[in-house]
């Protein structure tokens, strides 16, 4: 099969956990003879950078030329550290998901056996954690009005949701719960919030059609603290973007590093592709970052092009090299291996190149004090 893929590395290490994930696809494409064809498109600080605009004309054309989009990560210290700029690498990322209607943000959470003793997390908490936010990504307060009045002594951020918003993320993530564990929270604020009255009433009415799915409400405040004490109650998590942003981050530390986690974004058109994680400026270069967020990316960019067995390749190549003890610093802190360590091995392994049992001390070792 032939694909063409729009890669934006972004900035910070978007473009070197983004190299894995190309790493990975390149050894699927051999494997199972597909041709993917990769075109280049610039994103955030290093698009303004090139041409003083987050998201240009042409990162669009490119994307909306593809049949799916693999991206990196946007932000950069510049513009974090100065409240005064006008233009954002962020308002790239956001532009990109409005543009192409990304409605849906999946984002899956699994904890690895093999690590679990690495969590911050008590073991008893984090056994067979195996859930997935539904957060929805082209509303809410990220796309509301932004303005200050009161000679900047106001700020304003409005949160807006309409009926259509949520119930075409109610459906999706209400079908998946089907194939799953049939169990769906829907998290919000209702007790303060009118779009969360909104969202409640919405959901209450998209679940008469899904009569096997088990629906419950959690507000947020609640929602991130059972994620700590008790996450395997999860199966499906529903909620807006605002909160489907923090609580994805919050679930990095369940499974031991934020570094892990992979998304998809899906509207009525194109894929997007992306790890949950930001741009880490602090790594950037160093070949450091954890790349598997980004290269289960691809895995379900793989799903998405209906390769399920191809994706599957690759998780599985993912989970030999975790447990194989083949990690990145942000999970152990003492022996771990350099980010285009991990992504050969996978590709590696994709490839069928891996021995049995692989020595690894032949593997070099990161040293502790390289940062
Ligand atoms: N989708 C996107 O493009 C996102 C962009 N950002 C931007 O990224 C910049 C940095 O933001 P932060 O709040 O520091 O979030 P971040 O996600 O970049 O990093 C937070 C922390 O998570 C860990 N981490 C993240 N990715 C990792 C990886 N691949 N491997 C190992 N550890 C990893 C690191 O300990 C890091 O300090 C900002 O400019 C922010 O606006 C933040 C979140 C998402
Ligand atoms: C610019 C942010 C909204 C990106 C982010 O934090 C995310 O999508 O997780
Ligand atoms: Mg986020």
């Amino acid at each position: 099969m032939k694909k063409k893929i729009a890669v934006i590395y972004g900035d910070g290490i978007g473009r070197e956990v983004t190299e894995q994930a190309i790493k990975a696809l390149d050894a699927v494409a051999e494997v199972y003879n597909h041709t993917f064809i990769y075109e280049r498109g610039l994103l955030g600080a290093e698009a303004i950078d090139a041409t003083g605009e987050p998201l240009p004309h042409k990162t669009i054309d490119i994307a909306k030329k593809s049949d799916a989009v693999l991206f990196g990560a946007v932000g950069d210290p510049r513009f974090d550290n100065n409240p005064a700029a006008k233009v954002r690498p962020e308002q790239g990322i956001l532009a990109i998901r409005k543009e192409l209607e990304l409605y849906s943000n999946i984002r899956p959470v699994v904890s690895y056996k093999s690590l679990n003793h690495l969590s911050p997390l008590k073991l008893r908490n984090i056994e067979q954690v195996d859930f997935v936010i539904y957060r929805e990504l082209s509303s809410g307060i990220y796309f509301g009005e932004h303005y200050t009045n009161n000679n900047g002594g106001t700020a304003h951020d409005v949160c807006t949701y309409n009926v259509h918003e949520i119930e075409r993320i109610a459906h999706s993530a209400f079908r998946t719960a089907q194939q799953r564990h049939k169990k769906l929270h829907l998290v919000d604020k209702a007790n303060v919030m009118e779009t969360s009255r909104l969202w409640r009433k919405t959901v209450t009415e998209v679940a008469r059609q899904y009569s096997d799915v088990e629906l419950k409400f959690m507000y947020i405040d609640n929602a991130a603290m059972q994620l700590i004490i008790n996450p395997g109650q999860f199966d499906v998590i529903l909620t807006e973007n605002l909160f489907g942003d923090i609580l994805s981050d919050e679930s990095g530390a369940i499974t031991g590093s934020l570094g892990l986690l992979p998304s998809a974004s899906l509207g009525s058109k194109i894929g997007f592709f992306e790890p949950v994680h930001g741009a880490f400026n602090e790594a950037a270069g160093k070949d450091i970052a954890n790349p598997v967020g980004s290269i289960l990316s691809a895995a379900m960019m793989l799903e998405f092009f209906n390769m399920p067995e191809e994706a599957d390749l690759v998780k599985q190549a993912v989970s030999w090299t975790l447990n194989s003890g083949f990690v990145t610093r942000d999970i152990d802190s003492v022996n771990y291996y350099y980010t285009s360590t991990i992504g050969d091995l996978i590709s590696d392994f994709i490839l069928g190149k891996i021995p049995d049992a692989v020595n690894k001390s032949n593997i070099e070792l990161m040293k502790s004090t390289i940062i």
